[in-house]
Parts: structure tokens; sequence; C-alpha cells
């Protein structure tokens, strides 16, 4: 794919680098984001902020645009975060002072960055909920699908990482991009939601693409059927061989694609679905995963109506949704907000990129909480989930230089 985001202002007039634009991110007011083609740093001031409920939000974002371009701004953004609830406040911003550069997978080639600390003392964990009642939750969903009430939720839980002091975002940013130059590494300010002068902010490594859209060119890679990564290379294989054909993560999977392909049929002119889905790695999962490519019927739908015809697939939520979503609300005891959502941009011609929000923490003050989630469908074992989500978390406590101890599974 080509970059997306060329015609987009630079108006700082940096150089089209990425690793100059991580380098200029400030955690107090900025927005960040990054794929393997496209990296924008949004810096204020925001002509607008966005926190409508979703309903409108694609509308909304469009005027917005227009608004801006009418006030001769050439090339303005929406950029930012919508929650896992769609009924519940999203989080965009139209951004006219953006600049962009390449996507990350060029790093490799600039002058490595280094792995920093992001405190200089280590974080106390703990996790909510406890392992024993995440393994209940899973065993209960269990029983929802042997009553027949739904075929698949996606269950989750947080870790809490206190520091003594606030913990450094921009460092923890750099950390995440380092490793995760396949994936979509993002941070989002969130002050304006919570109207607080402290760094709040939402950070990560997403490796799922909900939608990418490039004129009349449409791009979905969902992810669901998971292994962790070993670091025994023979054991790292087996386990990938072992995905590959395993017929609980086979239809785990198979939910997500027809959903997906239910969502995106009515925009697509073709819609190209391989049959079978193939391996995934970051650097502390396997994933199964569909590369999907579709061409539009018109550019009428922006890559953010797009993303909010998907949005939530059940590789996040479950099957069928509602009744995956109740599940959710039932049985987790904790509020998800843009967990689960989805994080990315959209310029005023309606491409845009937009991604799963997963394999992130929110920072606030001298708390970061980790959230991680796993797909549950008859035949999962509450054992197996639980390590699963544990395996999740070391996306972001690799980066933050942080570890969990083997007994709560978070151990590769
Ligand atoms: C919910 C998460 O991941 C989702 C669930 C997956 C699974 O159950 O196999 C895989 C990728 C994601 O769609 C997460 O990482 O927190």
């Amino acid at each position: 794919m080509q970059p997306i985001t060329e015609q987009v202002n630079n108006l700082s007039g940096v150089s089209s680098l990425s690793q100059p634009l991580i380098e200029q991110y400030c955690a107090h007011s900025d927005v960040f984001f990054t794929s393997k083609e496209n990296t924008l740093l949004a810096k204020p001031p925001f002509a607008s902020l966005l926190v409508a409920g979703t309903k409108n939000l694609a509308e909304q974002a469009c005027e917005s645009l227009r608004f801006a371009k009418e006030l001769g701004f050439n090339n303005p953004v929406v950029i930012g975060a919508v929650p896992f609830d769609v009924k519940r406040p999203a989080h965009l911003r139209v951004s006219t002072n953006v600049a962009t550069a390449i996507g990350l997978e060029h790093l490799k080639t600039l002058t490595p960055l280094k792995k920093e600390a992001i405190s200089e003392q280590p974080g106390a964990i703990t996790q909510q909920p406890a392992p024993s009642i995440f393994k209940r939750s899973v065993q209960n969903a269990l029983e929802r699908f042997a009553r027949g009430e739904l075929e698949k939720v996606v269950l989750s839980r947080t870790l809490e990482v206190d520091y003594p002091t606030p913990p450094n975002t921009h460092a923890l940013l750099k950390n995440l991009a380092l490793k995760n130059t396949q994936g979509f590494t993002f941070a989002i300010d969130l002050k304006g939601l919570e109207s607080s002068e402290r760094v709040h902010t939402l950070v990560g490594a997403s490796p799922e693409l909900l939608i990418a859209r490039k004129g009349n060119r449409v791009y979905a890679h969902p992810l669901a059927g998971s292994e962790p990564r070993s670091q025994d290379p023979v054991l790292d294989n087996a386990r990938a061989e072992q995905l590959l054909c395993s017929e609980k993560d086979l239809r785990e999977h198979a939910l997500v694609i027809k959903a997906i392909k239910e969502a995106l049929t009515p925009f697509c002119k073709h819609l190209h679905i391989p049959d079978v889905p193939s391996l995934v790695s970051t650097e502390t999962m396997w994933h199964l995963g569909t590369q999907i490519e579709g061409e539009l019927k018109d550019t009428q739908a922006s890559a953010l109506t797009l993303a909010l015809a998907m949005h939530p697939t059940p590789a996040v939520c479950g099957y069928p949704t509602q009744a995956a979503f109740e599940a959710i609300q039932a049985l987790e005891d904790y509020d998800r907000n843009l967990f689960t959502g989805m994080v990315g941009w959209c310029n005023s011609e309606g491409d845009g990129e937009w991604v799963v929000t997963i394999r992130c923490a929110q920072v606030e003050d001298c708390k970061i909480r980790l959230y991680a989630g796993a797909g549950i469908v008859t035949g999962s074992s509450p054992e197996k989930e639980t390590l699963e989500t544990g395996a999740k978390f070391n996306t972001m406590l690799n980066a933050m230089g942080a570890e969990m101890n083997t007994a709560q599974g978070a151990k590769q």
C-alpha cells in the first residue's frame, strides 16, 4: 500500500522521517499515530473536539473537516479514539496542525532508538480482577454457550501499575514503537475528556487493522485466535503450527470474518477475503489473521464511516454482537471505556486508518492501567485464557521495563 497521507499538512516543516516526529511528541498535549506506511503527529491548537455519541460521529467529522477547509486549511485531519461502547463519548479532534512522515518500518534504517527507562523505580503491579475471578467469568461464558445464548464473547482484565512519581510517557511511546514496527503505535492525549492538567494518555501498540481506506481501496486485517510466543524457538514454532490448525481458534476466527464480510459488503464492489487465515506474529503473540481487500462502490464512505459500520467486530466483542455486549456488561466488573474501541485518523478526502484499541494502557499521573482480552468460545479453557491475557500484557510490560511472575500468567 502506498502512503495515504502524502497530501496531509506538514505545517511544522519537519523532515519526512518518523524518528524526528516521535522525538517531537509532547505527552501533555499531542496525538501521535503510526502505521507501517504513515506517521502523524498532531499538535495544538486543535480546531475542535468531537465527543458526541458515535451514532453520527462520521457526519460530524465530515462537516468539521469541510468547515476547516472553508477556513482555508488545506488538509485538516480528524484524529483520536472512539470507545468500545459507541454510545459513550468519543475522543476525536479536528487538527489543522499535523506533521506527517513515512511509517515506522523505516525506523530500522535510521539511527536505532534505544530503550529508555520510563521510571527510576519499578512500579507495583495489582491485577484487576484477580485471575481467579477472570477464570470464573470465562467459566460463566462457557455455561452461556452451553445454554445457546451466544457463540463467542471477548472477556478482558486489567493490571494497575503504581509508580512513586509520574512515569515518562514519551519514553514509553518510543519503547513501544521500537519493538512494534510492524504494528500501529499510538499516544492520544485525553485531557480534553477529563479536564485535568495532569498527563492522561491512551498509549499502545495495536497489531490489528480495523480498516484503512485510500481512494476507492479498503484494507482490513482482523485477528482472532492467539497463542503466546515462547523464547524457545522450537516451542515457539510448535505453538504457531498448532494455532494454524486449531479447530477452536479457526472457528473463533471465522465468526469475525463473517461479521466483517457482512459489514463491508454493502459498501464494496469487490471484496477479497482469503478462505483461510494466516499466521501473524508480534513480539509477544501469535495470531490468526486474514488480509481483506476491497474496492468501494463509491468514495462517499469515509474511513471513519466504514470503521463505525464494522465496530465492534467479534474480535473484541463477540457473536452475536448484542448478546456478547450484554455478556461483557454482566461479566466484566470494570469500565473498558476506550479499550477495544478504535484509534486512528481520517482526512477530508475520506482516506484514513483505524486500528483496534488493544495492547494498550492509560497513563494517568503515577498510575498506568493495562488492558488485555481474549475471545472465548466453546472449547476455551479458563486457565489458558488467563495465560493468553497475561501474555498480551507483555507488549506494554516490556515497553515499561516491568515484569510479572510466572504464577500471575504473564511470562513468555
Ligand atoms: C482483545 C484483545 O485481542 C483480541 C482478541 C484476540 C483473540 O482472542 O485471539 C486476538 C486479537 C484481538 O482481536 C487484546 O489483545 O486485548
